[in-house]
């Protein structure tokens, strides 16, 4: 009796289901479509090149004893699947590969870590030339992810959202607005953006974890519905090699592919690992090819992620890309007023100021020193001064004063001169504002590495040529003026490290 690819499958499917489990089988069969039958080979749609991988890695035991069992031994499979082409541009195309293993008597199955540890993700399957036709996708693919979670180990979920984590609190700045920005966007309506990867980066303490958090918390409170997992990456290690020990790399995978929103916090963790990176390859390529969201944090550009394959790397440039620079000196005040207002402290205008102004290197430094300072407040039944602050902070104060930065340089200026930060920078032409700000461009020159255009830039938005001409001008008064020559040498005291 002729049989057709329908009924083939469908028996297959039934030796299937008695050898896997129940969510395994719906993850990774259920999708499949039968698409042909003829000279004893069987042809299955599959939704992408990862499920056909997956499926050849860690299922084709007993998709051959299927096979077996329904055409013999001459019986022979083929995938018709979706080929990501490695690059956005190109839209995927439909393949039919050969099952790298042709039909035989069962024989016992290997064990998934040893099959991803001989991956044959690489083999050359990749390389086959593809037949254009029209893609495949089966929406109901993913499923609940929640009922999944029931089945799967619970430890997947264990590293999850810190729900203090939001847009309202991370002050904005230009040290971060275009990061936050794309952040709302993402958060707004993710996985639709082109903002997919959302990659951001920045050094130590600078705000990507609270960024990305607030990423997911926004999503969880808009979406219910939606599965938003953030992980470190080291924590996705962990768990990759847990599962390869356990045997539970399927668990891994089914549990990764139902996420609707990947948050992976550290991405320059996964340098040097190369099976956790292929791992995250393939669940990258699915989810991104399902719609859903990624989003990662790195502590520097993905140009000097070394160590991460340039695949893996290729794929962050789809989306964008956006850098966390420290704050300057009026977000710095910002962030304080912020956390002042959220935890209820009181602390005088002019200590946040010389907080502000005083620990320029990164938010989670501000934050310790904050604390640092309420702590011996209320340990010494002493409201918060400036003498306290000076006193409390000498340690952290004296290193960051050795270097002095433009903003101090600006401030101690205006202050000197009795005039206005803002007058300091504006447009205006009256005498003795000219003089200090040729003063304050002459010390930012002398005591920092910025440019003559980032010196000029930062006075309002005035060229190099200002700039040097106000350095000209200071030099020649300093050999011409008595007076002039006594301010600038008072003036130098306060930029001098003691
Ligand atoms: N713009 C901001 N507004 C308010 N708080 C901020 C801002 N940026 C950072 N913070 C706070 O600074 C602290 C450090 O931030 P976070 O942990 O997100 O930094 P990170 O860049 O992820 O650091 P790491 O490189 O160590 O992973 C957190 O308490 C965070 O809430």
């Amino acid at each position: 009796m002729l049989k057709d690819c329908r009924t083939v499958w469908a028996n297959c499917l039934r030796v299937i289901k008695a050898n896997i489990g129940e969510q395994s089988f719906r993850t990774w069969f259920e999708p499949i479509v039968p698409v042909q039958l003829h000279n004893n080979v069987l042809i299955i749609q599959v939704p992408s090149q990862f499920f056909y991988e997956w499926l050849e890695e860690h299922y084709v035991d007993v998709l051959k004893k299927g096979i077996y069992q329904e055409l013999g031994p001459e019986g022979r499979l083929e995938y018709s699947i979706v080929v990501d082409q490695g690059n956005s541009q190109n839209k995927p195309r439909t393949v039919n590969i050969p099952t790298s293993r042709k039909a035989a008597a069962p024989t016992q199955a290997a064990s998934p870590a040893a099959a991803i540890a001989a991956s044959a993700l690489t083999g050359s399957a990749r390389n086959v030339a593809a037949a254009a036709a029209a893609p495949v996708s089966n929406p109901d693919m993913l499923r609940n992810p929640f009922e999944a979670t029931k089945a799967i180990d619970r430890n997947y979920v264990k590293s999850q959202l810190n729900n203090t984590y939001s847009f309202e609190n991370y002050v904005e700045g230009d040290c971060n607005r275009l990061a936050r920005s794309a952040g709302l966007a993402v958060a707004n309506k993710p996985g639709t953006t082109s903002f997919n990867p959302l990659m951001v980066y920045g050094g130590v303490g600078l705000g990507k974890t609270h960024l990305v958090q607030a990423i997911g918390n926004h999503i969880k409170a808009t979406s219910p519905d939606k599965f938003v997992l953030y992980v470190s990456a080291e924590k996705f290690t962990n768990q990759f090699i847990e599962s390869l020990r356990n045997n539970g790399v399927q668990d891994f995978a089914n549990f990764y592919l139902l996420v609707d929103i990947l948050i992976l916090d550290d991405v320059q963790f996964l340098s040097g690992k190369d099976k956790t990176q292929e791992m995250f390859f393939h669940i990258f390529n699915h989810l991104h090819q399902a719609g859903k969201q990624i989003v990662m944090t790195s502590d520097r550009p993905p140009r000097d992620l070394n160590g991460l394959e340039d695949r893996l790397l290729s794929r962050f440039k789809w989306g964008l890309t956006a850098d966390l620079q420290s704050p300057d000196f009026e977000t710095r005040m910002a962030i304080i007023q912020n956390k002042m207002e959220q935890d209820g402290i009181d602390i005088p205008p002019q200590v946040v100021e010389y907080l502000a102004h005083s620990v320029n290197t990164n938010v989670r430094e501000l934050e310790g020193v904050l604390i640092s300072l309420v702590a011996q407040s209320s340990l010494n039944r002493r409201e918060i001064d400036l003498e306290m602050a000076k006193q409390a902070l000498r340690h952290i104060i004296e290193e960051v004063e050795a270097e002095v930065n433009l903003d101090f340089i600006q401030k101690t200026v205006a202050e000197y001169f009795s005039i206005s930060l803002d007058l300091l920078k504006a447009k205006t032409r009256k005498k003795e504002v000219v003089t200090a700000r040729q003063v304050a461009m002459y010390f930012a020159k002398e005591h920092t590495s910025h440019s003559l255009k980032s010196i000029g830039f930062h006075f309002g938005g005035r060229d190099h040529s200002t700039v040097i001409h106000s350095v000209q001008t200071v030099s020649d008064l300093i050999d011409s003026d008595k007076n002039f020559r006594n301010t600038i040498v008072d003036l130098r005291k306060k930029f001098v490290k003691k």
